[in-house]
């Protein structure tokens, strides 16, 4: 997988409370849940209408992290600013230009999809709550569904419904967290365009994903293990910035190739990839001694290749788990 990176969206919509192009800046933000670390230390910069990527494994602080970026959960340390406001001291006029689509949001099934967006707009205390959910069904393409009961939608379609409702109050900041786990993957990439027609209008995005795909849509991402910030920057400079070498081998018996090979100095990355095998490290001389001898065998085939932002994570976790252990 590469990186054809999108070109970062021009904000069209004046800011409310600030006028320059940063979004979010933070630093030092540090967060302990029953005397346990869960984001130590951790400063980055966001700018207006991005879509901002957070990815890492399960528990690793990215939902801790983005809801103290907006002001939702207060840091024990650290500071910043969201869309020009204060995250520790005005978290309620951050609240006010945020949309929020957290993991569990759910739709009454039984209500249609106007209703359901209907409802959300009054939570919100919308002036003309119909004619809100009647702008989001039209924003989204959904209007010929607007009947259609809630229970009765695919995944996917409810996910954008779920997205739906998350733009109804005319945020400045959209939160995904997880919006397309479990759906399947064309439903996935009509999402991301919306996602994408969004950040055009303006609109700064803030997605977690588990996906590779969707971190190759965003313009900047993030990768955030065992609670610190571990790389950030578009695609290509993160994997640029692995400084990782790598090569990919085909041929017969690579378990056993990934075995020997697995744990020699030098060779920092090993991992199946399709039918194939990357072997990756980031000390180019150290590792061609150690596969020296299995370069010249003749069952496989090396070639040397560009690390996938995949190979740059896996060895990302590995190397975060080495030093925080
Ligand atoms: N309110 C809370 N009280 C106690 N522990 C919490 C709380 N919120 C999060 N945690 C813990 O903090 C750690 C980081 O959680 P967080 O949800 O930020 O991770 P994540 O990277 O978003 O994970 P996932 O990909 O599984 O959603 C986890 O161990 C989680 O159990």
């Amino acid at each position: 997988m590469r990186a054809t990176l999108p070109s970062p969206a021009q904000p069209i919509k004046a800011a409310g409370a600030f006028a320059g192009d940063i979004a979010i800046e933070v630093s030092g933000l540090t967060k302990s849940f029953n005397g346990r670390t869960v984001v130590s230390d951790l400063s980055m910069e966001v700018r207006r209408g991005l879509i901002y990527g957070f990815l890492g494994p399960n528990g690793s602080g990215k939902t801790t992290t983005i809801r103290m970026l907006c002001g939702l959960l207060t840091p024990d340390a650290g500071r910043g600013t969201c869309l020009g406001y204060d995250i520790l001291t005005q978290s309620d006029e951050i609240k006010r230009h945020v949309g929020y689509m957290t993991q569990r949001f759910s739709l009454y099934e039984d209500l249609s999809i106007r209703e359901n967006l209907e409802f959300v707009a009054r939570i919100h205390g919308l002036d003309d709550p119909r004619g809100a959910a009647g702008d989001a069904l039209h924003r989204l393409g959904l209007e010929n569904r607007a009947h259609q009961l809630a229970g009765e939608l695919s995944g996917g379609w409810k996910q954008r419904v779920a997205l739906g409702a998350s733009i109804l109050p005319g945020p400045q900041l959209l939160l995904l967290d997880e919006p397309t786990a479990g759906v399947d993957p064309k439903a996935r990439r009509d999402f991301w365009d919306e996602i994408h027609r969004l950040a055009g209008e303006g609109l700064t995005v803030l997605v977690s994903t588990h996906y590779m795909d969707e971190a190759e849509r965003c313009h900047e991402i993030a990768y955030i293990a065992y609670g610190r910030l571990l790389a950030a920057g578009t695609v290509a400079h993160v994997v640029a910035q692995s400084g990782l070498e790598t090569w990919t081998v085909t041929g017969i018996a690579l378990r056993q190739l990934a075995e020997t090979l697995r744990g020699r100095p030098g060779v920092d990355m090993v991992a199946p990839f399709g039918s194939a095998l990357h072997v990756a490290g980031r000390d180019p001389a150290l590792l061609m001694r150690s596969t020296e001898a299995a370069r010249a065998d003749e069952r496989y085939s090396w070639r040397r290749d560009q690390p996938t932002l995949e190979d740059v994570f896996i060895d990302l976790m590995d190397r975060g788990r080495d030093n925080f252990r």
